[in-house]
């Protein structure tokens, strides 16, 4: 077995683990990075890049239906699912050729194979065994095993990305971003679309009343939530049709299906790690880091992004905040910085998007004198341009201080639109700071002075 010794290894090639990687190696340390697929991480090749290309296919054909008649007229408007594959490879086949090539520009060692701990200052890859005085884990997350008979015929989402074809019949196992967001564009493609759920509500982050507007124009689209539905095994046939069984409200009820799809949540990717060897704490919810991103049990390791066990939103900008504070704390001598979260906006990417921020009506109630500001905004102007139909908001303001607690928006644009919020909340703008601001018109952003 070959060995040699770094400053910082680290495992993973995602956004935390790259941004950790280059910028300590920017700092002349000796650094290498351990990747078991291929380089680049799920944000740019299975997550938010790939699956935004395929959004704003849905998203397109939306917008050019809701025109009709009024805006534009067209004798045939399709998704094409090869084009459309090959179009989302240009942005992936690129990262993939040229990632790993990256880091070793940067004289950074690359190894490809899975990691695992060997001791707390020792990682095995392949028959290497590398030693460092630091570790950074960016494992990120994989789909929650769902412990049921067919497990196997269930497709991630990883998988869905790379179909070349969709068939006429397709189930979603769980109603949250993952589902919910592939489901709008997979019936904007024009396959039939069930997502069981096994709560009360899909998108449970999102404000409820505005879920409810989206579901209603999602079941003009055919997409078919089926609520308190939850998934218990999934058969083949002998002609290779599926056949899902869910128990719903105690019955016991069943659907078929051509194409059935994992949106049922994500969990820490630690498994194959062996923590135990390399002293490092974990539990369901990943890594047990402290304020400071660093292992609970072994100081050399520090964790960020989905397989830290951080208590926050598993998202791109969240695992960026915490690599850029890891890079801070990783050598520190003295005072290391705890993340910057300030407000944290969230987006699913349906058609048309909810966004949130802040928070929900409940919590805003539960802590303080709240107003509400609740409006469908499909009949206002600037929604009824786009021949758009489906739009609404929720703002809440706490009533002594003006300040915004929360906003949630569902409709054209919300998906910028939300990041004025957040902006607006993390520097402590009230309502009428928000409202005495001059926005160019006819803007989205011109409505928010409407809403607080
Ligand atoms: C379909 C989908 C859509 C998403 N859309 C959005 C979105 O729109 N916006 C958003 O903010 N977030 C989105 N996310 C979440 C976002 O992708 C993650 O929060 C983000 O990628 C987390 O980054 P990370 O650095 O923790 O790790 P990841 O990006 O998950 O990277 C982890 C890397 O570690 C590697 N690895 C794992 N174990 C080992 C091992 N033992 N040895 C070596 N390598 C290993 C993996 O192969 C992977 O390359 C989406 C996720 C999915 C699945
Ligand atoms: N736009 C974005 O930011 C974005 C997009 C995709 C994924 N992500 C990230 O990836 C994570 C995983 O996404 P996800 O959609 O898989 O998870 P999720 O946590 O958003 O939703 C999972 C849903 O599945 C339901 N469920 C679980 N088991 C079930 C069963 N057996 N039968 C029926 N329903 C079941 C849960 O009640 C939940 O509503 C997200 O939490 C998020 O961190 C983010």
């Amino acid at each position: 077995m070959s060995s040699a010794h770094f400053d910082l290894i680290v495992i993973g090639t995602g956004p935390s683990a790259s941004t950790v990687a280059k910028k300590t190696r920017a700092e002349g340390k000796r650094v290498a990075v351990i990747e078991e697929r291929e380089f680049g991480g799920t944000c740019a090749l299975r997550g938010c890049n790939p699956k935004k290309v395929y959004v704003n296919a849905a998203d397109l054909i939306d917008r050019v239906v809701g025109g009709r008649g009024k805006l534009v007229d067209y004798e045939q408007l399709r998704i094409d699912w090869q084009q459309l594959l090959q179009f989302k490879k240009t942005f992936t086949d690129p990262v993939i050729e040229k990632s790993e090539a990256s880091y070793r520009k940067k004289g950074i060692e690359t190894f490809s194979g899975t990691a695992s701990f060997a001791a707390a200052d020792t990682v095995r890859v392949g028959s290497q065994a590398l030693t460092s005085e630091r570790f950074f884990v960016g494992t990120g997350a994989r789909p929650r095993p769902l412990g049921i008979p067919g497990e196997s015929l269930v497709l991630h989402s990883g998988d869905f990305l790379e179909l070349s074809e969709i068939p006429k019949r397709v189930v979603f196992i769980g109603g949250g971003y993952i589902s919910m967001e592939f489901a709008c564009v997979v019936a904007r493609y024009g396959a039939h679309v069930t997502v069981l759920q096994h709560g009360d509500q899909i998108l449970s982050s999102f404000d409820k009343d505005l879920v409810t507007q989206l579901s209603d124009y999602c079941a003009e689209h055919q997409i078919e939530i089926q609520t308190r539905s939850e998934v218990t095994a999934v058969q083949q046939r002998s002609d290779q049709s599926l056949v899902v069984n869910y128990k719903k409200a105690d019955q016991m009820e069943s659907i078929e299906a051509d194409l059935v799809i994992h949106g049922a949540g994500r969990v820490p990717n630690v498994d194959d790690l062996d923590l135990q060897a390399g002293e490092v704490e974990f539990g369901e919810q990943g890594i047990k880091v402290d304020a400071f991103l660093r292992s609970v049990t072994n100081p050399r390791v520090f964790a960020a992004g989905d397989c830290a066990d951080t208590g926050k939103p598993r998202l791109t900008p969240t695992a960026n905040e915490e690599a850029r504070v890891v890079v801070k704390n990783l050598f520190a001598s003295q005072s290391m910085q705890q993340p910057d979260y300030g407000v944290i906006p969230r987006v699913a990417f349906t058609v048309p998007s909810i966004a949130a921020v802040g928070m929900s009506e409940a919590e805003a109630r539960k802590s303080h004198d709240v107003d509400v500001h609740h409006e469908d905004t499909s009949t206002w102007g600037s929604v009824r341009k786009t021949g758009q139909r489906c739009a609404g908001y929720k703002v809440l303001i706490d009533k002594q201080t003006n300040l915004i607690l929360g906003a949630h928006l569902l409709g054209p644009a919300a998906e910028e639109t939300i990041n004025l919020f957040a902006m607006a909340m993390k520097f402590g703008l009230t309502a009428n700071d928000v409202k005495s601001t001059l926005f160019a018109f006819p803007t989205f952003a011109s409505d928010v002075r409407k809403m607080v």
